[in-house]
């Protein structure tokens, strides 16, 4: 069976561009931003003492009870519905969570999934995922996912137990402060520029793999932001940068397997993947271990507030570990730092990618929606690189990443377990549900988006969806969705899960919401503005592999719907494309 990993979430298309007659001549320097998109400081409101984490003792009980429930005579807790012969017959070689979306139709709001004696409880209903990560956050874990994260992730922020995700949560959520934000969408931009200038440099006819070139863009933009490494992915390949690569697809493996090969004393000497896994993971902690050490030793203690407010354009190394080795009393030790660094590595590159590869693949199938963005790029930016600023002036971009991330949410499920005894609240479901401490639980947000509902026309991408009220007295407790102002300047970023009531999750909700939600969506929104304006993308017949011109076929990897060629129009190139202009960004050293 399958479960979800954090990083790879599937549903991503391949792309292919060649030059457009958009011109992209010269920039105007970097503006000093002033903060207008609102960017709040979230309160974390811990809980004030979680239940103990489940025993082996636990864990097969509650197998006991399942087996007696399914296949005895035992009577159920409740009558929430099973979808087993449901999921036996989508299963196949799709990604799980269009199976999950496929039983949610034929099942509901609420579904218990069995294989054998575990039993998954699958929820894809606002109200109650509200209580699940908002209002009762304090009696769950991340369990599965835990499980599987650890050995990548150790203690860092996603698989972390609560005592010390409050303490690490505290240090980090402050580092994404404003004027920080502010900075990096100067570094986002010249990073996309770099990106751009390698595609125009191509030419020619040859398809090119978008998705690799965004997940390459997304890795150079979190190593100078995270820890003020340049990867230069966009254009080299250097060991440590396929180290990153093989150890997500490692991850991405344990997420397919049932048995947790891994754990196997002996496993990792013996077991080729296994050994190749933890010698890239050597190699990945050396160089973490000295960017570190190089931060430790040319950290200032400050106060946060002085850390805030910091002229982070003529600082030499603006990342995260840097603020979080020079916050004081923020003492933590080189594996904890090692941890976070992982966390926030993994965590806030993949899942970027995906946003701007599915955005652009939406894009190329929408005409209308594809003029009207650019219209709004040529309004607000001509030709210069955006700024900080821009971003709260381009709302029909905003409204693009937000339903693109409705469609294709990365990670499409939400993993939790249960601590203690529970009931949920009913929401859309006939009746509250009674779950025993130890239940592993799926919010399936891939559902949620999708959900006939939440949504008017849940399939169709539009993302003007996001001006118009909904609401559906027939969910018990929803409050619908209530757009913000229409999300022009001065709005919130993005339509999140408060103004939506947790009918919409692209970044989770409560506690543990992302910590790097401003960050992604600045970053989508000007890497997005910056590719779309210059290069054109066309689908073709999504059904099977086609033949390209060139002669080079292309397979989606996860055989979802979408893939793209160049556009084959002479027309198309006018030879206006001139050299990308260098703003000012103080270059990213490596150690
Ligand atoms: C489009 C891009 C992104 C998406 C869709 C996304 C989505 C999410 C989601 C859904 C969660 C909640 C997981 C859960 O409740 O189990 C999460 C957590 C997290 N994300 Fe993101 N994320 C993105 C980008 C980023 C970036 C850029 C960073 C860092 C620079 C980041 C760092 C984190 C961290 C550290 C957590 C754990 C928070 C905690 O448990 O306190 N994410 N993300």
């Amino acid at each position: 069976m399958a479960f979800i990993p954090y990083s790879t979430f599937a549903a991503r298309p391949l792309l292919a561009r060649r030059a457009s007659s958009v011109r992209f001549t010269s920039t105007q320097p970097p503006q000093h931003p002033m903060p207008v998109v609102a960017v709040s400081k979230r309160s974390v409101k811990p809980p004030q003492q979680t239940p103990p984490p489940l025993s082996a003792m636990d864990s097969v009980s509650l197998m006991v009870e399942n087996v007696l429930v399914l296949y005895g005579n035992r009577p159920a807790r409740d009558a929430t519905p099973v979808a087993q012969g449901d999921l036996d017959a989508v299963m196949g070689d799709k990604p799980f969570f269009l199976a999950l979306h496929n039983a949610f139709l034929d099942t509901g709001p609420i579904y218990k999934l069995a294989f054998g004696p575990k039993v998954f409880i699958v929820i894809q209903d606002p109200v109650i995922a509200r209580s699940v990560l908002r209002e009762n956050s304090i009696l769950y874990d991340k369990g599965i996912l835990a499980e599987i994260l650890e050995d990548v992730m150790g203690k860092g922020l996603i698989p972390a137990d609560y005592n010390t995700w409050k303490i690490r949560r505290r240090a980090i959520l402050p580092g994404f402060h404003s004027k920080w934000l502010q900075y990096m969408t100067i570094m986002f931009a010249s990073s996309a520029n770099n990106l751009c200038t390698k595609l125009n440099n191509l030419g020619g006819n040859e398809p090119v793999d978008m998705e690799t070139e965004y997940s390459s863009l997304t890795l150079d933009i979190i190593g100078k932001a995270v820890f003020n490494f340049d990867f230069d992915s966009i254009n080299s390949e250097s060991p440590i940068i396929k180290a990153v690569y093989r150890c997500l697809k490692e991850t991405e493996h344990r997420s397919m397997m049932a048995v947790p090969y891994w754990k196997i004393p002996g496993a990792r000497k013996v077991v080729p993947r296994l050994r190749r896994f933890y010698g890239d993971m050597d190699l990945i902690n050396d160089t973490l271990n000295v960017l570190i050490e190089s931060a430790k030793r040319k950290a200032t203690a400050a106060d946060l507030s002085e850390l805030e407010s910091r002229d982070y354009e003529n600082v030499a190394d603006p990342s995260l570990l840097r603020f979080l080795v020079e916050l004081r009393g923020e003492e933590t030790t080189n594996k904890q730092l090692r941890d976070d660094l992982m966390t926030l590595l993994i965590a806030g590159h993949e899942t970027t990618a995906a946003v701007l590869t599915w955005a652009t693949a939406e894009l190329a199938k929408h005409p209308e929606i594809m003029r009207k963005a650019r219209e709004e790029i040529e309004t607000v930016l001509g030709d210069r690189l955006p700024t900080y600023k821009d971003v709260a002036k381009l709302p029909y971009i905003r409204r693009i990443i937000a339903e693109t991330l409705r469609l294709y949410p990365a990670p499409p499920v939400l993993i939790r377990r249960l601590l203690e005894d529970t009931t949920l609240p009913k929401g859309g479901s006939p009746e509250v549900t009674n779950l025993p401490r130890g239940s592993d639980i799926f919010i399936n947000v891939y559902s949620l988006h999708r959900s006939p509902a939440l949504w008017d026309d849940p399939e169709i991408y539009d993302p003007d969806r996001w001006l118009k009220p909904k609401s559906n007295p027939g969910v018990e407790g929803w409050a619908g969705y209530k757009p913000a102002s229409g999300l022009e300047e001065g709005t919130p970023l993005y339509p999140n899960e408060v103004n939506a009531d947790f009918a919409f999750l692209p970044f989770g909700g409560g506690s543990r919401k992302c910590v790097g939600d401003h960050f992604a969506v600045l970053e989508s929104v000007v890497a997005l503005a910056m590719v779309i304006r210059q290069f054109d993308f066309v689908m073709v017949d999504p059904s099977k592999d086609v033949e390209m011109t060139t002669g080079a076929t292309i397979h989606t990897k996860n055989g979802l719907n979408m893939f793209m060629v160049p556009r084959h129009s002479a027309s198309l190139t006018d030879g206006s494309i001139g050299e990308p202009v260098e703003i000012g960004v103080p270059s990213f050293s490596n150690p």
